[in-house]
Order: C-alpha cells, then structure tokens, then sequence
C-alpha cells in the first residue's frame, strides 16, 4: 500500500479498501495453496474475519502515515424502496459496517446505492463530528504482519453445499446480465459485480480442485457442480418464462460459467472469454 501511494502520490487523495477486490485476490492467487487456504462460503467471509480486519486496520494506518485518506468499501447489502423488510436489513448491516469503519479510523466510506449515503453518513458523522476526516488517528497500535494478512485457516466456517449452490446461482445470472451489457447487478439484495461473480466462481474451482468434503459427506466434483448448474439453469426458465429465457443469454451464461468454474488451466479473468461472446 506504501508502493501504491508512492507510485500516485500526484494523483490520488487515499486508497480504498476494495474488499471484494481483495478477496478475489486472495482466492485466485491461493487457489491451489492446499487445505490452509481454502475459503468457505463467500457470505460466511465478513469483514471481521481476522485477515480482512487486519487489511482494512493496516490501510488506515498506512494512508495516515502519508497524509492519505482512507477510504471504506462497498457492504453488499442493496436497499429496496419496494420491501421495507430487505431495506430493514440492509441499513441495519450497512450501519454496523460504517460504525466499524468509522471507529477503526476511515475517513469517509463508498455506497451501493443512494439510500445507503444517510446511513453512512450518520455513522462518520457519530465518530468525526465537524471534522472532515481523522488522518490525525495515526493508528500506531496497528501491528500486521504478511502471515496475518493471508491467515485464512484461523477461519471457522467451512463450505457448504448451500454455498457451491449459491455461487452457480449468482454465477449464471451475474454472468447473463454482463452478456447485456450491464456491469453492477442486485441478484438475492446483493451487489454483484465482476470481482463479487469472480469470487463465486474461483470458488467452485478451488473447491473442485482440493475436493472438498461439503457437511453431507459428498465431494466437490465436476459433475456435482454440472449438476446443479442444470438445475439452477431450469429453476431460472421457470422463474422468468419462456419468452424471457429465450431472450435472454442463459445458456451462454450457464456454459461460461461451468467453463471459468471447472477448465483445469484457471483462467485469469472470468471477463477475458466472457469479451469474446459479445455482439
Ligand atoms: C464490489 C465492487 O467492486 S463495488 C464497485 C462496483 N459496484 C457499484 O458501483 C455498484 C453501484 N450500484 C448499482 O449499480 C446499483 O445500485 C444496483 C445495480 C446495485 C442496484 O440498482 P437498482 O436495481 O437500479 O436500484 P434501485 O431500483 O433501488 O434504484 C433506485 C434509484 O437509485 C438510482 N441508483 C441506484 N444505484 C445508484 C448509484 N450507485 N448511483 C446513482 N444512482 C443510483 C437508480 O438509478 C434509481 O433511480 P430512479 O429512481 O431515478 O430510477
Ligand atoms: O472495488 C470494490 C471492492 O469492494 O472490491
């Protein structure tokens, strides 16, 4: 983080902390690391986790020794002016993750959605008061190192069957939006986006490829994956009609998916074969 603040010291006013970045990054570069570095379901990954805590802890400390501003990330949860129930549950997660920010020592943070900016708000504004940010926070008893950077076995969750489901659930239907042309996407009240829908499928292979064991006692396979991806695909064709599903790029979007999901030479980015099927 000091290399990137040094190498845009004239442009940039602080860092991000872009989580689903960072946890892309973190499954796709230790994907085949062993037993150790194996993730468990992608919701079960919070930012308390120690190593995303210990990442988020170590940028503000980093950005405020420069004089750099830290800046919080995007919570998932998308609010909904339709279900006050989804809308209940995302500004109470979206309060919970900027109250943590803001104590932790961010200066200001970055919503999904306009309706979250009031929430955010209110949390930055309990900690700072008048003050636009808190660089003076200098968070010198902040202490990370490399290890507890990447200290993925400490967690205690681990993947579920529910959770292989999901990723192919969010994987073809991220991967049918971006086919149209659409780049951020709200599928089950969450933001997805590319490193969200990379998450999902660099899952299913890492678990594929270390053949884990899911809670029912059966295996991670290919044909286990293959198979759900069918049944999700007809739950989808049942779910929007015929004519929806002719129109759409279903299958193209379920095929893709099985192919970034399960090729055995990972592909680097879900997005480079996904270039070669637009119009
Ligand atoms: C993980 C990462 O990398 S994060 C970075 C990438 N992700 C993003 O930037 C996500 C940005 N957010 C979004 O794209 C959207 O909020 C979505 C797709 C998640 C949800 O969008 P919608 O389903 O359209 O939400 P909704 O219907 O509640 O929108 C309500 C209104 O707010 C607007 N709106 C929603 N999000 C935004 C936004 N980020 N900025 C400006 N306006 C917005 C909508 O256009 C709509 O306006 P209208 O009433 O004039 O029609
Ligand atoms: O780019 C944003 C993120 O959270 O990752």
């Amino acid at each position: 983080m000091d290399e990137i603040l040094y190498e845009l010291r004239d442009h940039a006013s602080g860092l991000n902390a872009g989580r689903w970045d960072y946890l892309f990054s973190i499954v796709k570069n230790f994907r085949d690391g062993g037993p150790g570095f194996v993730l468990p379901d992608r919701n079960a990954v919070t930012m308390t986790a120690p190593f995303m805590r210990a990442y988020t802890e170590l940028l503000v400390r980093t950005c405020h020794k420069r004089g750099a501003h830290a800046i919080g990330g995007m919570a998932a949860f998308i609010p909904s002016r339709r279900d006050p129930e989804v809308n209940a549950v995302a500004f109470d997660k979206v309060k919970a993750d900027k109250d943590r920010e803001a104590g932790d020592g961010f200066d200001g943070s970055w919503v999904a959605h306009p309706d979250l900016v009031p929430v955010a708000r209110a949390s930055f504004d309990a900690v700072l008061g008048d003050r636009p940010h808190q660089k003076e926070r200098l968070r010198e008893d902040v202490h990370v190192t490399a290890a507890e950077l990447i200290d993925i076995a400490s967690l205690d969750a681990k993947p579920t069957h529910q959770g292989l489901r999901n990723a192919v659930q969010v994987g073809i239907r991220y991967i049918e939006a971006w086919l149209r042309g659409l780049g951020a996407v709200a599928i089950f009240n969450l933001m997805e986006d590319a490193a969200t829908a990379e998450i999902s499928r660099s899952q299913i292979w890492q678990w594929v490829n270390a053949g884990i064991v899911f809670e029912d006692g059966e295996k991670a396979t290919a044909d286990r994956v293959r198979k759900v991806a069918a049944e999700e695909l007809a739950a989808i064709r049942a779910e929007v009609g015929e004519d929806a599903f002719a129109a759409g790029r279903w299958i193209q979007a379920h095929d893709l998916l099985l192919k970034v999901a399960l090729d055995e030479n990972y592909t680097e980015f879900l997005t480079l074969p996904a270039y070669e099927l637009l119009d």
